[in-house]
């Protein structure tokens, strides 16, 4: 019986007498995920776990409050439906992604102010040549802010006019649960954690990978006063 019980813990690491197709049926009728990071997430993603410290996300924040402050979050609709989105976004930077009813594009003012969008903060300049030392400047930083019930379905970042850059992404306040997959829609998707002060790489294969997240957790950080949580994705927009 302890022997059983043992060896029920030490299965979710998939043994290695246990053939993979075994294995997959396995995780689906347990109904979680289980899968490796390493042995599923698309060529080119990189996760940094913990890249910005809290002295550094509470800087960080501190910027973006003041980018808020010319540039107010706002709630943009889908194409053709209209329907709101669950997230609300700004921008930084010379370009901003925005959304209506026309469709998504890249323009360099605030939907509702005209003004144009503010300077992109120096730390995330200073990310993006870490991470992207060969790649052409930023010129664009989405700021989305979820609240705990905000989610963002499965798609691809194309609106851009290059894909050679990677997509950068940073993750602050509560834990998203972020699916990866392939560049198809129908590819197998892995879900993982995004913690405030990790960043993420879409670069080579995955940078036109679908992704999304499903779900925040409530109360998994101290940083956003009253929760939620921001994601900042830096990405390159015109051909250099
Ligand atoms: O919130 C995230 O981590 C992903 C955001 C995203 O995929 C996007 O803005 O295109
Ligand atoms: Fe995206």
């Amino acid at each position: 019986m302890r022997r059983f019980a043992r060896l029920s813990v030490f299965s979710i690491n998939l043994p290695s007498w246990l053939p993979a197709e075994a294995a997959q049926s396995r995780r689906r009728r347990r109904g979680r995920n289980t899968v490796t990071k390493a042995a599923s997430q698309p060529e080119g993603f990189r996760l940094l776990p913990g890249y910005f410290s809290r002295p550094a996300q509470e800087e960080l924040l501190e910027n973006l409050r003041m980018v808020l402050v010319d540039a107010p979050l706002f709630r943009p609709v889908m194409p053709r439906t209209g329907k709101p989105f669950s997230v609300r976004m700004s921008n930084c930077g010379p370009l901003g992604w925005v959304s209506d009813i026309h469709g998504y594009r890249y323009q360099p003012a605030h939907p509702a102010t005209g003004n144009p969008w503010p300077a992109m903060p120096d730390m995330l300049v200073k990310l993006w040549q870490d991470v992207a030392p060969d790649a052409p400047e930023p010129e664009a930083c989405l700021i989305n802010f979820y609240e705990t019930s905000a989610k963002m379905g499965l798609h691809q970042d194309r609106d851009e006019e290059t894909f050679d850059t990677p997509v950068v992404s940073v993750s602050l306040g509560d834990t998203a649960t972020f699916r990866i997959g392939g560049t198809n829609r129908k590819d197998p998707t892995t879900s993982l954690r995004l913690s405030s002060g990790d960043v993420a790489v879409l670069g080579g294969p995955s940078r036109l990978a679908f992704h999304g997240i499903d779900r925040i957790l409530p109360g998994t950080s101290t940083l956003l006063k009253n929760g939620g949580r921001i994601n900042l994705t830096l990405r390159r927009v015109t051909k250099a």
